[in-house]
Parts: structure tokens; sequence; C-alpha cells
């Protein structure tokens, strides 16, 4: 497959945002968020009623619009997808393909990782966001490929408005990498990141066939053999105004399938048809969804599906999202099988999916710009 250069200037389409009247505390909470490195001090500031200018976001009339479903989320079981009777396999097929169409997102139910497993990883991201804050600043990475990222927002050095969210994220496959601290959570980390590869890589076989390819075709193009896994850790602490704030901002994910769980806490919300829906989900189920790469392989039939997180007022909420991409130096482009069949011309160019996540730290905020850039 052939490699094209693609435009790396910074496009990103986040604007800057008109201040908003603050109270009392606003000139302390300005102080603090020059020099804060995570929000999750700002947000346990005592007496703190607003929040830093900062913080801010400027939300229009349609980004408002928020309904929780009118039709169900797609539910795949995944205990049908693994089984061996063909008429079952065939059907959830089906069904995986029709939700990778329609909504780019789904929940998966008895995906066999245990639910104890489950609760050690959220509890274990708790506590790594609980340590001193120097101690987390050791994992203060600067690029989009350093193993361990600790931070807060998505970029500070070049936002103008921040998220309320600290991250972090580790790479766990094909080089499995971890924070030394807290006990315990290099152990979850391990076992919960092999569990969930596994899942993935059910899943996607399943989406290979529902593009009626090979079972293995997306495992092999993309070697996901050496296919790379990274945990992100997600932080928002309750915020005192949510209404002004932004957990995370609207994007695509730069991966093939994301999986991700929450400490019993919403806030994941997807555009559907146009609009912004509330995902909330079966305990102990995962939500998935397609990423950027699935869509350009797919050739654009199953999408990068557009998502944010809110924050809230009363609880802090902690979000896992395990990304699961092709190998580093793997080229994605539209599946010449598909296009075959299909007789369709590509409609995004070949990249190396190395390059994709440099293009993309380039880009910060808006994830979308990044597929816009491959499109043809
Ligand atoms: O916290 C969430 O629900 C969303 C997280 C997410 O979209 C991400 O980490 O890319
Ligand atoms: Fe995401």
């Amino acid at each position: 497959m052939k490699s094209y250069p693609i435009n790396t200037s910074n496009n990103s389409s986040c604007q800057p945002c008109a201040s908003l009247s603050l109270s009392l505390s606003a000139p302390m909470a300005e102080t603090l968020s020059s020099r804060v490195t995570s929000v999750k001090k700002i947000a346990e500031t005592p007496g703190l009623t607003t929040i830093p200018s900062t913080y801010t976001f400027t939300f229009n009339s349609h980004d408002q619009v928020v309904s929780d479903t009118e039709e169900p989320v797609p539910v795949i079981d995944y205990s049908l997808l693994i089984s061996n009777n063909p008429h079952q396999r065939s059907k959830i097929v089906h069904h995986l393909g029709k939700a990778c169409q329609e909504w780019g997102f789904f929940m998966v139910i008895n995906h066999g990782v245990p639910e104890r497993l489950m609760r050690s990883m959220t509890d274990s991201c708790r506590e790594f966001f609980d340590l001193p804050e120097v101690e987390k600043q050791e994992y203060e990475g600067k690029h989009v490929l350093d193993p361990i990222r600790c931070g807060t927002s998505f970029n500070t050095s070049v936002e103008k408005i921040f998220s309320w969210r600290d991250f972090l994220k580790i790479f766990v496959h094909p080089v499995f990498h971890s924070p030394s601290k807290p006990a315990g959570f290099r152990e979850n980390l391990l076992e919960y990141s092999k569990r969930v590869r596994e899942v993935a890589r059910e899943l996607v076989k399943g989406i290979s066939e529902s593009l009626g390819l090979e079972a293995n075709y997306i495992d092999k193009a993309l070697n996901l053999e050496q296919g790379l896994q990274i945990s992100i850790a997600n932080y928002y602490p309750p915020c005192t105004q949510p209404e002004l704030a932004m957990g995370l901002p609207s994007h695509s994910d730069h991966d093939l399938l994301t999986i991700l769980i929450q400490n019993g806490v919403t806030g994941l919300q997807v555009q559907h048809k146009g609009k912004w829906v509330n995902l909330n989900c079966y305990p102990n189920s995962f939500l998935v969804n397609i990423g950027d790469q699935l869509e350009i392989l797919s050739n654009g039939k199953y999408k990068s599906v557009v998502h944010r997180a809110v924050v809230n007022k009363e609880a802090a909420r902690i979000s896992i999202a395990m990304f699961h991409g092709p190998s580093l130096d793997s080229v994605v482009s539209p599946a010449p099988e598909l296009l075959d069949r299909e007789g369709s011309a590509p409609a995004y160019i070949g990249i190396k999916y190395k390059q994709y996540l440099e293009f993309q730290q380039s880009n910060k905020l808006d994830g979308k710009s990044c597929l816009d850039q491959v499109r043809i």
C-alpha cells in the first residue's frame, strides 16, 4: 500500500472563548490555573465557587441539544460472537456491521472480563490520580509516542481553553509499560489490558467479516499481533459549574477500536444523526467505538464516531479508554478487496499509523480534522 505525505500545519478549529463573568474567587482561580498541572488540584481548592475563565467553553445552541437516546444503543452479545454456532455468529456479525454503520458505537455484554478486574482497574486509576502532584509529574511526557504520559486537558502549552480533565496514557502493547505506583497498579493493568485486547481482536474479526472480508483480514493487514494498545485513564473531578466546562471536547479517536469502562458515573456523549446523545450503559458492559483507522480501512462505510465527555457537580468520573490500533509501521488505506468488490474509488489516502499519530498531536483539539486531511 502506498503512503503519501500530508500537510502537518496546525489547523485546529479551537476558537478562543469569550470570558464569562466570574464571582468572588475568580482572581484566585485564575492564578491557580496559570501554574497548575492538574485540574484535580483546582477542583479541590477550598471555597472554589467559580471555575477559571480558561476553563469556560463557548457552547453553541447545537452543542447543547442533548437527548437521551430515542432508539436503543446497539448491544453486542460477545458470547454469541465467539460461539461455535455458525448461524448465531452470522446473525451477530450482521448486527455488529449494522451497529458500526449506523452508530459507530455499541455496548458489549457477556465479554468475560471479570467484574472484579474492571473494578480493580478503576480503583487503581483513582489511586494514581490521588498520588501527590510531584509523584505524578514524574510522568509528564511531552511527545505523543512517550510510553507513559500524565497530564491535564490535552496540551496546555497550546490550548487557550482547557478541558476539565486529567489523564494518564500508557502504552501497554506491543511493549508493556506501567508506572511503578500505586501498589498493585502494574499487575491490574497488565491483566486488564491483556483481557481487553483479546476481546478487541475478536470484535475486529467480526467487523472484518461484517465488511465481507476474511475474519483475519484486518488483523493481518494491520499487523495487530504487534498492534499499538494504549490505556488512557481520564479523571474528571466534580465541577462547580459543569454547564460551563467540558471534560473532553468533541473528537474522534485515532485508533481502530476503543473499549471504554467507567466508574459508574456517566458523562460520555456521542453524535448520532446530528444530535448529541447521552450514553448510559449496562453495569459491567463495555462501551465500544469505531476509530479513524477503521473508517479509513472501510473506505468510510464505518464512521469514526464523534464523541465528547461532559462533567458534573457531584461526583468524580473516571473512564478508562483502551485504544487498539494497527502496528506503528502499518500503512492504513481503504481495503483494496472492498474497493474491487464495490467498484468504488478510494476515499482516503494511505498513511502510516505512526505518521497519523504525530499528525494528530500537531492538530490537538479537533480529532476530526485529521481524517479530513487524509480524505481524497
Ligand atoms: O471519558 C469518556 O467517556 C471519553 C473518553 C474518550 O473519549 C477518550 O479518552 O478518547
Ligand atoms: Fe475518545
